[in-house]
């Protein structure tokens, strides 16, 4: 706790931790008996209040928020009962009588996270009774991320339901933003919860008989969302003054940037997320000698198989703007076999300059090779607190940072403020506040997670920063293996699946002097690049002695983006860029079944594609046109964003923009024909923009209003007819 024991001049009101923190019993008798709209409560002192947590996670963070609330909860003298959504036997709705939390995210394309399927299902049966939730008060934080088209849509679905059936709201719905940062939305929510959650507590105890009134919208608690954060004014008196650097009009900076920010930033007082609690210990044991480095690999749950590279080729020209790289895997005599529009998963390390450089920063390069051992602090005020299971007992310190950890990225609020307390020098103990501070938010944004700062390049710039293994192991997410979707069909190449993906690259900004590429991508085209086949080159010759390239790959469980299992039922398919890449496999599956079945009855296909330059980025050009001619894609409409204009009419930049030209055969293939619509690409943009316009050929060609047209478009939404494989 350097500010502590440094004696800050400036008072920061750490969100989380406004009071003082006080024997647990205590602090449940103030925050029950405490003065309020409903006057004091009766309660005995030895009674902790009780309400039930739920959480349904796919990735990990509406547990750690839940996991967080609960901990505050712990603090306030209030026992949250904490479980998953998939654990039906430790807790009951239906019998429930204490406040009810929720905190749920949203996966797919705006489903429920896997753990939250069954209630969510159980929850939207027809047969439930008008009342069925009647006697519930609950409050729900979504979290979702807006460059889905459905933002939070499972914590949305979850809070209509709740108040069709009934139940009441204590506190105003949080959605929290993934792509702007949870953070924004969550700090707030859960200050706010504890006043709301309190005045439930007393309404629930005081008139047990007023449950099951019917809903009423205005009552819930809009705290939250109102929230305030309270700063406590610059202290003068309280000794010297560390954290603040002394204001020096010469050596100030006249602009901001990833250490050093201007006026009025830096001379606000702060208000901070509270210190995470500690929960780890890391000791470097033995050196691993049979092991080293070489016996590093994924740590996966799932079955992993290592399959060779047998092509790999650049799609795109040299001066294109991204850098599209085909690869193909040889499968036969594995257990892997796909469907057209199945995906898989690419387990990757870390870059080695990461992994390296992290090493250095932290002093740690000549014990790479050492076992880490992990240990719970016994003391821990971190409830629910664990080892991550995903770090294998025997890891190594190379094997933890280089396949555990997701290392590169952007390092959170919270980890920032946990950061401060192993920095020695007081500007940038200050910068780092701002940095994750409410105040600070839009540099956070500018300097750190915008540019996709790593964890070392923020170390860059706090020379006097230096955590603990234990911390990054607390604050790094796990290194997920990366998802991509088959870009082949099995019936034309047995035994083989493709892919395709662009080189993601981070230009150099403040705090990154050189670009990298991302992990994944990165990692596969410096692998391939022994054997890559230039754009329109030679393939390289045999390597001799060296051994090819080998990925490890699991598959992923199927999605509903298939070709429609009856053939004659037309399709559209949306795909700009490597968008295109399940509809490579679509088009080979069908040309395949053309050939087999030479008097077969197909439907007629539609391909919107688009690219940057006809000449740079036009992906697997050739082959679509062979489709064309033999007549396994009907219509292909293909527009290029950055070409010159040609001709007179102006031609459509985008895939939405060509789909609005094409009005009349959309509407007809889908809401007469009752054809499919499969959209791959972008969340961000595409998507969205594709939905837009389908909603409005819709409109414009069954002659409906707005909202009737939404409605036409989620219907085609649940007869499963409108699918997406989408990624932000
Ligand atoms: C594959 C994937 C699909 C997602 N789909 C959606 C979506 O359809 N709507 C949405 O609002 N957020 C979506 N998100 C964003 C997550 O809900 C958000 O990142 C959330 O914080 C994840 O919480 P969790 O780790 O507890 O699952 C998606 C995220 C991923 C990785």
């Amino acid at each position: 706790m350097g500010l502590n024991r440094r004696g800050p001049r400036f008072a920061l009101a750490v969100l989380h931790n406004v009071t003082q923190p006080r024997r647990d019993c205590r602090r449940a008798c103030e925050f029950l008996e405490a003065p309020g709209p409903f006057g004091f409560l009766a309660m005995p002192c030895q009674v902790k209040s009780r309400f039930l947590l739920l959480y349904g996670s796919q990735r990990g963070q509406a547990k750690a928020i839940a996991e967080e609330i609960g901990e505050q909860a712990g603090e306030r003298g209030l026992v949250a009962d904490i479980c998953c959504l998939s654990q039906e036997d430790k807790y009951n709705l239906e019998k429930e009588t204490a406040p009810v939390v929720f905190v749920v995210s949203t996966t797919g394309d705006g489903e429920p996270p896997d753990t939250a399927l069954r209630f969510v299902k159980g929850l939207r049966a027809k047969t439930l009774p008008a009342d069925h939730c009647a006697h519930l008060r609950y409050a729900l934080l979504a979290l979702g991320d807006s460059n889905y088209p459905h933002f939070c849509n499972c914590g949305k679905t979850i809070d209509k339901r709740l108040r069709e059936l009934g139940a009441q709201q204590f506190y105003a719905t949080g959605h929290a933003d993934d792509g702007v940062g949870l953070e924004l939305v969550v700090d707030p929510w859960i200050e706010g919860l504890w006043e709301a959650m309190r005045k439930a507590l007393s309404d629930m105890s005081a008139a047990p008989e007023r449950r099951g009134c019917a809903p009423d919208p205005g009552e819930a608690d809009r705290s939250g969302l109102d929230l305030k954060i309270q700063f406590l004014a610059l202290n003068d008196s309280a000794g010297p003054s560390p954290a603040v650097p002394e204001s020096d009009a010469e050596t100030a900076p006249l602009e901001a940037s990833l250490h050093a920010s201007v006026p009025p930033l830096s001379e606000s007082a702060l208000g901070v997320p509270a210190l995470p609690p500690p929960f780890l210990s890391a000791e470097l044991l033995e050196p691993l000698e049979l092991l080293g480095t070489d016996g590093d690999g994924p740590c996966a749950e799932e079955p992993v198989h290592q399959v060779s590279v047998t092509r790999a080729e650049q799609l795109t020209r040299e001066d294109a703007v991204k850098t599209a790289l085909l690869l193909e895997l040889e499968i036969a005599g594995t257990p892997f076999s796909y469907e057209p529009g199945d995906s898989f998963h690419v387990f990757c390390p870390n870059p080695t300059t990461q992994v390296e450089g992290l090493l250095q920063r932290l002093g740690l390069a000549a014990r790479r090779g050492h076992r880490v051992r992990l240990q719970l602090l016994p003391q821990t005020r971190k409830r629910a607190a664990q080892i991550p299971s995903y770090i294998p007992e025997n890891a190594t310190l190379h094997c933890l940072l280089t396949w555990c950890l997701e290392i590169t990225s952007v390092p959170k609020k919270a980890f920032l403020r946990a950061l401060v307390d192993c920095t020695t020098d007081a500007a940038e103990q200050r910068r780092l506040l701002e940095l994750c501070s409410k105040q600070g938010s839009a540099d956070y944004s500018r300097f750190v997670r915008d540019p996709g700062l790593t964890l070392l390049e923020l170390l860059g710039a706090f020379p006097s920063c230096a955590p603990p293994l234990s911390l990054l192991v607390e604050h790094l997410p796990r290194l997920h293996p990366r998802p991509y979707s088959a870009a082949s069909s099995s019936l034309c190449h047995p035994g083989k699946l493709r892919f395709v993906f662009n080189i993601a690259e981070y230009p150099a900004c403040s705090g990154r002097p050189v670009p990298r590429r991302g992990v994944c991508t990165g990692w596969l085209a410096q692998l391939v690049s022994p054997v890559l086949r230039p754009r329109g080159g030679p393939r390289p010759g045999p390597q001799p002695g060296l051994p090819g390239p080998k990925v490890s790959v699991s598959l992923r469980p199927s999605t509903a983006f298939h070709l429609p299992s009856d053939p004659t039922v037309p399709f559209i398919m949306v795909g700009p860029g490597t968008g295109v890449a399940p509809f490579i496999g679509f088009l080979q599956h069908r040309d395949q079944q053309r050939r087999e079945i030479p008097d077969g009855d197909f439907g007629e296909t539609w391909l919107f594609f688009g690219c940057r330059h006809k000449d740079r980025d036009f992906l697997f050009r050739e082959e679509l046109e062979r489709f064309v001619e033999s007549g396994t894609l009907t219509h292909l409409k293909v527009c290029f964003s950055r070409d010159a204009q040609q001709g007179e009419a102006p031609a459509p930049k985008y895939v939405q923009d060509n789909l609005r030209l094409h009005t009349r055969d959309v509407a007809r293939v889908l809401f007469k024909q009752n054809g499919c619509f499969y959209v791959c690409g972008d969340a961000k943009n595409m998507a969205r923009d594709v939905n837009e316009a389908l909603i409005g050929i819709a409109g414009a060609e069954l002659g409906l209003e707005k909202l009737e047209a939404l409605q036409a478009v989620a219907a085609l939404r649940d007869e499963k007819r409108y699918l997406q494989d989408i990624w932000g």
